[in-house]
């Protein structure tokens, strides 16, 4: 199993030492999950929406809890993944063995492309493995897709709704003070446009599980120009709430 890089010893043996669903007791949830990155959204479905507490699971961090909110009668699950793929793919993990198997996420992304306009809808399609958990889940190698029937109920919704968006694929990194100008050149040269820190964790993990799971991604701070340029992206609250609901119709679709 020994390689010259410890992060290529892919073990395909299904079995870990922390299984989830040796650990985690199922219970009764909606297997339609939305994974939503924007805190923001979390606390106004809390508040306007009725989102309640369903269950904590934890960290060192704290408490991460998952929601259970009701749309036109039909239970969804939504929680908060945290940021950064190995924290995001524990939790996930751990939905999946609460019983979750229908998974959407919303979230942002820097772009590579500056045209590509602040709050533009993208949906990828496959994801740049530059990042850690990946390789654990799957055999090495460069992209990893996300799941086609969670694509196809994505962009269903979004015709349904009018809504612009571009497919493509995204460059998910661990290091977010790392995108280097060359970087961004040669992920833009394979074809990314844009770039975040989960998705291929996300896709690898679901994959290794055998669980639906694609994202909806909107364009946030730019990475395509000569300088940086934040774009306030954090701060577009419309497009964030408009996300969810997509996102929200898309999984309860699948
Ligand atoms: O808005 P979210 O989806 O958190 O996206 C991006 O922003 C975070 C980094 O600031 C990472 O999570 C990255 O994926
Ligand atoms: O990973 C990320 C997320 C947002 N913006 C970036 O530049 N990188």
């Amino acid at each position: 199993m020994k390689q010259e890089y410890p992060i290529l010893e892919f073990d395909r043996t299904p079995e870990a030492m922390l299984e989830p669903s040796r650990l985690i007791r199922p219970m009764d949830i909606s297997p339609h999950a939305v994974v939503c990155f924007f805190q923001d959204v979390i606390t106004t479905l809390i508040h306007k929406h009725q989102a309640r507490v369903i269950h904590n699971l934890s960290s060192e961090i704290g408490a991460h809890p998952i929601y259970e909110v009701e749309i036109e009668q039909r239970k969804l699950t939504v929680f908060h993944p945290g940021i950064g793929a190995p924290l995001s793919a524990a939790l996930l993990e751990e939905v999946i063995a609460l019983g979750c198997n229908k998974f959407i996420a919303c979230g942002g992304a820097g772009v590579l492309d500056s045209s590509l306009a602040v709050g533009h809808v993208v949906v990828p399609t496959a994801a740049i493995r530059d990042e850690g958990v990946s390789y654990h889940y799957l055999p090495p190698g460069r992209e990893v897709l996300a799941h086609p029937e969670g694509v196809q109920a994505i962009e269903a919704v979004l015709q349904k709704h009018h809504c612009a968006y571009v497919l493509g694929k995204t460059w998910t990194t661990d290091a977010i003070y790392r995108e280097t100008p060359q970087k961004v050149q040669l992920r833009r040269q394979e074809g990314c446009i844009t770039v975040e820190m989960e998705a291929a964790a996300f896709f690898a993990v679901s994959q290794f599980r055998n669980v639906q799971f694609a994202q909806l991604l909107y364009g946030g701070d730019d990475v395509g120009s000569e300088q940086w340029d934040g774009r306030d992206w954090t701060r577009q609250t419309s497009v964030r709430e408009k996300l969810f609901w997509l996102a929200a119709e898309a999984c309860l679709a699948l």
